[in-house]
């Protein structure tokens, strides 16, 4: 069976898109392992699939497989990718798409200049919602890692994040306390490590280890996790640019209950057919 996929990206950080509306098929793990290699396969950070809402509300079910074929919550610079797809595939018309995803719903909005703004609905930092093995709800958490005791900043939008304010990004440990970071024994489902480096109150600089693909050129759900935890930790005042190796993300978020936005740009690569072995 020939399965029609679109390679896409937000920032670099690189996607498979596939639509589970008008074909059918099922991915397997192993499958999606083999797919993601870089020179085995397509090559991809992440998988996206486009699937029939189960919730009447909702538009389409966004399902994001990382690399490593894991199934996860949510995908920020996937989710511009997805609202691109969708008008473009003529699945939908609407220049404002709801989404259900595992992390949660997501309201995805096609701007006129062609950038996508993300409801990422609201941020969450107690333990449980990552989840996080730590006593209660704290700015910054004490994290023994590699032989060195970290000061972390956790978030959930959806996902799980872990957030490192660093001096310069340039020269912050990513290769060797990213894999760490990731997959330390406090976070059971692994977690996604940010390292920010403060460059003003609206601005950051940004790599992320990403949870089950390894550093990434962008990651939209860890600029969304840094800078939440940069406006509760008194560092970062809303709106603020996240300066990514790939390129750049505006974040908005009043604090508290507020939903946080993300706005960025979605780009269409090819499209192609891959025989599902
Ligand atoms: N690696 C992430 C999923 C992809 C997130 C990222 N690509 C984004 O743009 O948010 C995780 O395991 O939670």
């Amino acid at each position: 069976m020939l399965l029609h996929f679109t390679k896409m990206h937000g920032l670099g950080n690189d996607f498979m898109v596939v639509d589970l509306v008008t074909q059918r098929a099922r991915l397997e793990e192993a499958q999606i392992r083999r797919l993601a290699d870089r020179r085995f396969g397509i090559g991809f950070d992440q998988l996206l699939v486009v699937e029939p809402p189960r919730d009447p509300d909702m538009d389409f079910r966004y399902r994001i497989f990382n690399a490593d074929g894991s199934e996860v919550e949510n995908c920020g610079n996937g989710a511009r990718c997805f609202a691109r797809f969708v008008r473009d595939q003529r699945l939908t018309h609407k220049h404002e798409i709801r989404v259900e995803t595992a992390g949660g719903p997501l309201t995805l909005r096609v701007e006129d200049d062609g950038q996508v703004r993300v409801d990422m609905g609201v941020p969450r930092f107690a333990p449980e919602a990552l989840p996080f093995d730590a006593a209660e709800d704290r700015l910054r958490h004490a994290l023994e890692v590699a032989g060195e005791r970290l000061e972390i900043g956790v978030a959930s939008l959806g996902n799980p994040h872990a957030v490192l304010r660093v001096e310069d990004v340039d020269t912050a440990p990513v290769a060797r306390l990213g894999p760490a970071i990731e997959a330390h024994p406090r976070f059971p489902r692994r977690v996604n490590a940010g390292f920010m480096q403060v460059v003003s109150p609206h601005e950051i600089r940004l790599r992320v280890y990403e949870r089950g693909s390894g550093e990434t050129l962008a990651c939209g759900t860890g600029a969304c996790a840094a800078v939440a935890c940069g406006i509760r930790q008194g560092l970062l005042e809303s709106p603020v640019t996240v300066h990514l190796p790939g390129g750049d993300l505006r974040i908005e978020w009043a604090g508290d209950d507020a939903h946080l936005t993300m706005t960025g740009p979605a780009v269409r690569v090819f499209d192609g057919r891959v025989a599902l072995g």
